[in-house]
């Protein structure tokens, strides 16, 4: 591909010297840069792509979009552009040859639920003998290649060439993870979606979008960016779907459990450690569902998957079989059993709204005590993290906090900020040492207790300031409980 046609997709920002040169990739990364590659330089949060624009060229690079000029002789075209993450999403999209308009491709979006969500939607379209590809949190899969994911949802670069190789291994269905940082730096802005959904929204990256109606106007662009012949896949129970109803579109299919009048509904029969067994109730007949996983968000996560499923054009034995296959997601309320007499859970709650949802279930199931373990990450949203400690005292009846991922900040300071949200003493242990807080709340449950460790679910790294450690919390929770564990101290 030349020069010239690629960057035709810029339209007014022209590039007028080496034109036939063969463009081999792209990149906004120097680090990435290979001969005969574009290389897109983006001001960001902590460093700026303009500042190695010398070492792309020294590397190979054949051009340079950029939003300044650079103020020395370079011997490569440079094209100024007004934004540079849209400009990547452009040539992207044209580079590997606009893979999703040639695939059924599905967004999820809102605070918490989208991986599970992602996970159901994956086992239904599987479920109809379809192959499916998974850009989210927990990795990315185009078919049996699986790459361990960096970011929810990564560069716009990165989602075309992950969907064209998908499109390369004859998969024609992705799912895939819509976070809000995402939507605001113009990652998926050349991704055509057929469906998109909605599960939840609560106070989250608020150190990022600053309040939670910029946070929520970033979430709506999942739904602004989809066409009429596209469905868009609501919360009835959720009071900000309503906005999202506003803004698009697309054809709206409501889903609920509270809400009768959803197009897509639960009622809930049971509910265990092992599962849930709910009827499903829907325009397109009615079924009873006896999912692996437990917990009412799971149910709401369960049906945004269904509807999703019922939209694309699968029927009812498509869908129970898609949701009762789906053994577990890793890391999402993960059993681990190694013959205690109590049950231990690993669970990616890291908001207080996850928290709460995820305590609320365990009360109705646990015969006894609610033990749980967590902390806060650092640099990231501190208002959630007083928030949390309140959740912790309202709902668990003893708990560790412990470190998550301190980043660049003093472990200390995060748990004083969790302390901020409680009010007695007597029922929490300060122990920064994550391998030891959860030795001892798993030393400290008796018959019928429920552990649960929350805020990192299927990580195996912790992010310490100048460094990331192997980290797995249910590494621990075994190394622990069959006993090998060699004590820090
Ligand atoms: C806050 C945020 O969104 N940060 C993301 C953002 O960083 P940034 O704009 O600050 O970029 P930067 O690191 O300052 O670098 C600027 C530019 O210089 C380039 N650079 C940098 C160094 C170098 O040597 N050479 C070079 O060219 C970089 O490639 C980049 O293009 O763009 C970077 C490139 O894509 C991302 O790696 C980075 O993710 C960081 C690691 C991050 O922590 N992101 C999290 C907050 C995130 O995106 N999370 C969401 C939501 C998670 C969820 O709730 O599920 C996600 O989708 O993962
Ligand atoms: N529908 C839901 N409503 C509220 N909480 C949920 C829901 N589904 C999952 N959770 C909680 O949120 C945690 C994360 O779930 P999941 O990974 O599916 O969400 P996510 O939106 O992908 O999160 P992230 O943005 O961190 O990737 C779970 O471990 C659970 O504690
Ligand atoms: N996607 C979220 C994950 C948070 C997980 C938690 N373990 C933390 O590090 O805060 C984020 O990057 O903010
Ligand atoms: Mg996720």
């Amino acid at each position: 591909m030349k020069l010239s046609e690629i960057c035709a997709v810029l339209e007014k920002y022209k590039c007028n010297s080496f034109t036939e040169k063969v463009v081999l990739g792209l990149t906004h990364d120097s680090r990435k840069v290979k001969e005969g590659y574009i290389f897109v330089a983006i001001k960001g949060y902590k460093s700026d792509g303009h500042d190695f624009i010398s070492m792309a060229i020294e590397k190979g690079a054949i051009a340079v979009v950029a939003e300044k000029g650079v103020d020395y002789v370079i011997n490569v075209p440079q094209i100024v552009v007004p934004n540079a993450r849209r400009a990547l999403s452009l040539l992207s999209e044209y580079f590997y040859g606009y893979p999703s308009s040639k695939m059924t491709i599905v967004g999820i979006t809102g605070t918490n639920g989208k991986t599970t969500t992602s996970f159901f939607t994956k086992s239904i379209i599987e479920s109809s003998g379809n192959k499916a590809g998974l850009i989210g949190t927990i990795y990315y899969q185009l078919g049996s290649r699986i790459i361990p994911a960096n970011e929810t949802t990564p560069e716009s670069v990165d989602i075309q060439s992950h969907l064209s190789d998908m499109l390369n291994n004859n998969i024609r269905y992705a799912v895939i993870e819509a976070s809000s940082h995402a939507l605001s730096q113009h990652r998926l802005d050349g991704v055509h979606f057929r469906s998109a959904v909605f599960t939840n929204l609560s106070a989250e990256h608020l150190d990022y979008h600053e309040n939670i109606k910029n946070y929520r106007e970033e979430k709506i662009k999942l739904m602004r960016g989809l066409d009429e012949n596209a469905s868009a896949v609501l919360n009835a129970d959720h009071t900000s779907s309503k906005y999202f109803a506003k803004s698009t579109v697309a054809q709206i299919v409501w889903y609920g459990i509270k809400d009768t009048s959803a197009h897509v509904r639960a009622e809930i029969i049971n509910m265990g450690v092992n599962g849930t067994r709910f009827l499903l109730i829907s325009p397109w007949g009615k079924e009873v569902i006896h999912l692996k996983l437990t917990g009412n968000h799971n149910v709401y996560n369960a049906l945004a998957a269904a509807t999703t499923g019922f939209c694309l054009g699968f029927d009812m034995e498509i869908i129970r079989k898609g949701l009762e296959s789906l053994n577990n997601v890793p890391g999402r309320l993960e059993k681990l059993d190694y013959g205690q007499d109590f049950h231990v859970l690993i669970d990616y709650a890291h908001t207080h709204d996850a928290l709460q949802v995820v305590l609320e279930t365990l009360r109705g199931i646990a015969a006894r005590r609610i033990i749980l373990v967590f902390g806060c990450g650092g640099d990231r949203d501190k208002g959630k993290r007083a928030k949390m400690g309140h959740i912790a005292e309202k709902y668990s009846d003893l708990f560790w906090i412990t470190n998550d991922n301190p980043r660049s900040e003093d472990p200390l300071n995060i748990i004083r900020e969790i302390q901020r949200g409680i009010k007695r003493d007597s029922c929490y242990k300060v122990q920064l040492d994550r391998k030891v807080a959860i030795e001892e709340a798993l030393l400290e449950a008796k018959k019928g207790d429920v552990v649960v460790i929350a805020g990192k679910g299927h990580e195996r790294c912790q992010i310490l300031k100048d460094k990331s450690i192997p980290f797995d919390d249910c590494e621990v929770v075994k190394q622990v409980l069959s006993g090998t564990m060699v004590s820090q101290n």
